[in-house]
């Protein structure tokens, strides 16, 4: 099981400042989708510039022209880019197609996916790296989470990796582990702790545990 930290409200140095806290307890940066908003793909090229043995993951969280803009993630020197499960299955396979001639991987954000089980098993006949289970921001605001969607889709999915995403913390995080999936995703539980690297420390010793 891995840990990727999500860097969303930040800068691009305060980015670098919160990696090189938490760098040892982490396996992959992602560079949320506020953060591209805000700075574009010159975020993922400079983390992954200052943090070359860190997996850097691009949230784009693609919806149309997949292969295109895999490959300018790519460029920018992404190792996992992020594709809608709402999207069209040809987006998705076009993404999947660009990624492996860039030697990159695809992670499918299932956000917003109303059937989940349906909609994973159609998604990991495409050849996707990862499907993640994902409640956003704003179905962490209605106190969603997406902890019973990870239990559906380790039950469907049988040739990508399993993640999750959304509000985990220190506190949540021992029942996320308990179901066991190949990645997980966290954020605020990180980025708006007061000692970020004591938090990431504990959530990977946590992980290793397993
Ligand atoms: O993808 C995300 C969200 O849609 C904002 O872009 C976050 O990276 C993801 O939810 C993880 O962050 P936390 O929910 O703060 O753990």
């Amino acid at each position: 099981m891995e840990l990727q930290l999500a860097l969303d409200l930040v800068n691009i140095p305060e980015a670098i400042q919160v990696v090189k806290e938490v760098a040892p307890f982490i396996d992959i940066v992602e560079i949320g989708t506020p953060v591209v908003i805000n700075e574009g793909l010159r975020a993922v090229k400079e983390i992954k510039e200052e943090f070359p043995s860190l997996k850097v993951l691009a949230d784009l969280k693609i919806m149309d022209a997949g292969g295109y803009e895999v490959m300018k993630a790519s460029e920018a020197g992404a190792d996992i880019i992020t594709v809608l499960g709402v999207s069209d299955d040809s987006t998705i396979k076009g993404a999947v197609e660009e990624a492996r001639k860039q030697n990159r991987k695809i992670m499918v954000d299932m956000i917003n996916v109303k059937d989940i089980a349906a909609r994973a098993v159609e998604i990991d006949s495409l050849g996707v790296d990862y499907i993640c289970v994902h409640s956003g921001y704003d179905h962490q605001a209605e106190g969603k989470n997406s902890f019973e969607d990870l239990a559906t889709i380790k039950r469907v999915v049988k040739q990508a990796k399993t993640a999750i995403a959304g509000g985990i913390k220190l506190q949540t995080l021992p029942e996320v582990i308990s179901a066991q999936p190949d990645l997980v995703i966290v954020g605020g539980g990180i980025t708006s702790a007061g000692d970020k690297q004591a938090v990431a420390a504990q959530m990977q010793q946590l992980i290793k545990q397993g």
